[in-house]
């Protein structure tokens, strides 16, 4: 399988703080992975710097052969990697279409001036950035909120449209920061189905940081188990379930309670 995501030896300090202690991944494309750990494992650091939101200590990153160790956020995301966050960052008094076009805007091909002098390319273009963006609604399941404002949502709806609005800026990789979080039973099993299609139709590779234990372990081909700030261990998901030190670290209780 062709390799998408090379990660070596990723290092992150924090005053004196090893948040992440070198973490070496390698991901191949249209695969799903999760990364597990317990509180304050350094997952969300590891995505940080991936997005580019963190500057590395030390390590590097390449994508696609390029390297992109600490590149800003906003190059990292043109090149298509694209990320949530734990927290939702939507834009909460617009509406739920307008979310998703402006999620769009990454690989738009008309100039601002353009756009300002609404000139017919533009014109065109925001209508093929539309049907874009309802398109995407629709693979999340949400088109009937369209004209909606964001903030106006049910939760779930929200945490759903902020993947559709990654979803419409053309992602190789979608880096998930807990997409299950404060979603009911069956709406994390929606979601699964969900990320499961978005894969097969968009032939995107999918990082998922999550400590709901059936999303990752339906969902995930592959798992990353990460204990203070280094890699325990990695493998297919009946490899993690049964690892001595995953169960030790973080799974005990989960195992005991599925
Ligand atoms: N900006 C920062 N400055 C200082 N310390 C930080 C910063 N960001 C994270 N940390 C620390 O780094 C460690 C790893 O944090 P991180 O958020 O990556 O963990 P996590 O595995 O994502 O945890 P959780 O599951 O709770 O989200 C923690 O001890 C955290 O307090």
């Amino acid at each position: 399988m062709p390799e998408l995501l090379t990660v070596n030896g990723l290092e992150k300090n924090f005053k004196g703080l090893k948040a992440v202690n070198g973490f070496s991944a390698k991901l191949s494309e249209n695969q799903i992975y999760g990364l597990i750990g317990t509180n304050g494992a350094g997952k969300t650091t590891v995505i940080n710097m991936l997005s580019g939101v963190l500057k590395p200590s030390a390590g590097s990153v390449f994508f696609r052969g390029i390297e992109i160790t600490g590149e800003r956020p906003d190059k990292i995301a043109k090149l298509g990697i694209l990320r949530t966050y734990q927290n939702l960052r939507l834009f909460k008094k617009v509406s739920v279409l307008q979310n998703v076009m402006i999620g769009a805007q990454i690989d738009k091909s008309y100039s601002n001036i353009e756009a300002i002098l609404g000139m017919t390319r533009f014109r065109q273009e925001e209508r093929k950035l539309e049907e874009k963006a309802l398109n995407m609604l629709e693979l999340m399941g949400i088109e009937d909120y369209a004209k909606e404002r964001a903030d106006s949502l049910p939760y779930g709806a929200q945490r759903k449209l902020e993947i559709a609005r990654i979803l419409a800026a053309s992602p190789k990789l979608l880096l998930l920061d807990e997409p299950a979080a404060g979603l009911n039973p069956q709406e994390s099993l929606e979601l699964v189905q969900r990320l499961k299609k978005i894969r097969e139709e968009f032939e995107l590779a999918i990082l998922l940081i999550e400590h709901d234990m059936k999303v990752v372990m339906s969902l995930c081909e592959y798992i990353y188990a990460m204990a203070a700030g280094q890699i325990i261990a990695e493998g297919e998901p009946k490899v993690i379930r049964e690892d001595p030190k995953v169960i030790e670290a973080y799974l005990g209780r989960a195992k005991k309670d599925a």
